[in-house]
């Protein structure tokens, strides 16, 4: 009877020796990847601060498709137009699930930017933001689009300094009344201050590395908070976000109740709760995933426009010579006007079937938000095991010298174009961005205007660079804090958007 104790026991070691030298490792039939060590994978080469550098590196050395270890789990990095096409367009019922940092989840209970593709939740938001941003509703929202658009022209004729906060204000305010009938006049002190110092607890949570891996080892959720700095972490965030929308989600249902209605996005969701089969935390949820997805992306988009405006003054005599021809002085800009100027379109929407060259030279979301294997899939002989993470490396397709070409200012379509679709940077599959459209109008209506009325120059601050250095850490690449020198470009163009703003009566 011993020996067979004896037996077990070593059986059992000797399994759990295995278990343990394998743990980390790469395993038959993964695409390849850069080597790993024992347990830890590839933690110790990962890449903390702006992945997508080191991604497209690797992509350079081990191809379009490749693997990472992160302990047991598995990433999957896709680096060609051709890779994601296959992958999460084609197969998108396999491959478009989420990964859900447990520090994310413990902050916010319910966030349907993480569900899972088969969680009704999920379904249930995707219904709702079709409904709300489908071509025939986003002519409805035109006219708040405009208002905040007038709105910023005059804010940065009144004190250009704070070009910065003026843009965030704006994309805040638009989606603000949008989501919840409520519109962000000012940023000191407002809602969008508030909900900026939000976005920046959230992405401090969802920062991979910067907390115990709690997702490896959920042990690790119980440790006392006084030695677990992400619970305070994760405390202070749910405070701010509960301040910032707790009034405004009350409104909404007092208004949908007393037929006062102001006919935005959550009064629509909470009229159509039953039939979204949603409880009432998940249809506020709506709105934060919403104003989350759609606020912060914008307002980095304007700022990178605006930088590579004052780093590049040749584009943009260019392109206001381009403007002028067009509108003159007498009258300000509208959104058809943004059909008659290809030179414009070429620096936003490449005069191309491609994409934006903004958008390749300083993509928004450089290595996409990113999805899970549902189901095993394969792809060139290689295996995706279920549970995979797989991030699209939009950087890296779009500085790939065989994809695309850097030119000075953005990028051009290179030889190896297989598979590139214009969309790209909104993502891809069943997770496609909602938001495209509108997200498009706002970026193009912004340039005409603010290339219209204003010359932007470098000032001697030091901040005007498009240099990575001059980005934030996190999922988005977002400009820092920055000024330039700014001008109105007559007075007659100041007389016209002073104009316009009383008229709006603002
Ligand atoms: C320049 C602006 C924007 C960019 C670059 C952008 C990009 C993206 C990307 C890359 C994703 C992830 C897609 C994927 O998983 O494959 C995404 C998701 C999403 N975006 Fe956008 N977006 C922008 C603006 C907006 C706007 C204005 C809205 C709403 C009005 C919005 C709503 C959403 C939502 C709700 C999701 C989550 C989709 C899901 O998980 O099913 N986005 N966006």
């Amino acid at each position: 009877m011993p020996s067979v104790l004896i037996g077990a026991l070593a059986l059992t070691s000797a399994l759990l020796a295995y278990r343990v030298w394998n743990y980390g490792r790469r395993e038959l039939g993964l695409p390849p990847g850069p080597p790993t060590t024992p347990i830890l994978g590839n933690i110790p080469h990962f890449p903390r601060l702006f992945p997508f550098l080191q991604f497209s590196r690797w992509a350079a050395e081990y191809g379009d498709i490749y693997s990472l270890k992160v302990l047991d789990r598995t990433m999957v990095i896709l680096s060609s137009g051709q890779a994601i096409k296959d992958i999460l367009d084609k197969n998108g019922t396999s491959t478009s699930d989420r990964f859900q940092p447990y520090t994310l989840l413990h902050a916010e209970g319910i966030y349907q930017i993480f569900d899972h593709a088969s969680s009704h939740r999920w379904r249930a938001m995707r219904k709702a933001t079709h409904t709300f941003l489908a071509p025939e509703a986003l002519q409805g929202h035109w006219g708040v689009q405009q208002i905040e658009y007038t709105r910023l022209l005059y804010d940065i004729v009144e004190s250009p300094k704070d070009i910065y906060t003026h843009i965030k204000r704006t994309t805040a305010s638009v989606m603000t009344t949008l989501i919840y009938g409520k519109s962000i006049p000012h940023y000191a002190g407002s809602k969008a201050e508030l909900f900026f110092e939000g976005t920046k607890c959230i992405n401090e949570l969802a920062a991979p590395f910067d907390h115990p891996p709690l997702d490896f080892f959920p042990i690790l959720r119980h440790v006392p908070e006084r030695w677990a700095p992400w619970k305070t972490l994760s405390k202070k965030t749910k405070q701010i976000r509960n301040a910032f929308d707790q009034d405004l989600f009350h409104q909404c249902e007092e208004a949908v109740r007393s037929g006062k209605r102001t006919g935005c996005y959550l009064e629509n969701v909470i009229e159509t709760q039953v039939e979204l089969g949603s409880n009432r935390n998940e249809v506020r949820a709506m709105g934060r995933v919403l104003l989350d997805a759609g606020t912060e992306t914008s307002a980095s988009f304007l700022h990178s426009f605006i930088m590579a405006m004052t780093c590049h003054p040749e584009v943009q005599s260019k392109a206001q010579a381009e403007i002028d021809e067009v509108l003159g002085n007498d009258q300000l800009p509208v959104l058809e006007d943004y059909g008659n100027l290809p030179y414009l379109n070429a620096l936003i929407k490449e005069a191309s079937e491609f994409c934006f060259p903004l958008h390749r030279f300083r993509p928004i979301i450089p290595v996409g938000v990113p999805h899970v294997a549902s189901r095993e899939t394969h792809y060139n002989g290689f295996v995706i095991p279920q549970g995979s993470v797989i991030f699209m490396n939009i950087w890296g397709v779009f500085h790939d010298p065989g994809g695309y070409i850097l030119t000075e200012f953005g990028t051009k379509p290179g030889a190896n174009t297989e598979g590139l679709r214009d969309n790209l940077p909104f993502g891809a599959g069943r997770r496609i961005c909602p938001g495209a459209e509108l997200a498009s109008r706002n970026i193009a209506m912004n340039a005409i205007n603010l290339l219209w009325a204003f010359n932007f120059n470098e000032d001697t601050s030091g901040s005007c660079t498009m240099d990575l250095e001059n980005y934030l850490p996190g999922m988005e690449l977002a400009l820092k804090p920055f000024t330039c020198n700014i001008e109105v470009r007559s007075e007659a163009r100041a007389a016209l958007i002073k104009r316009a703003y009383d008229i709006a009566a603002l």
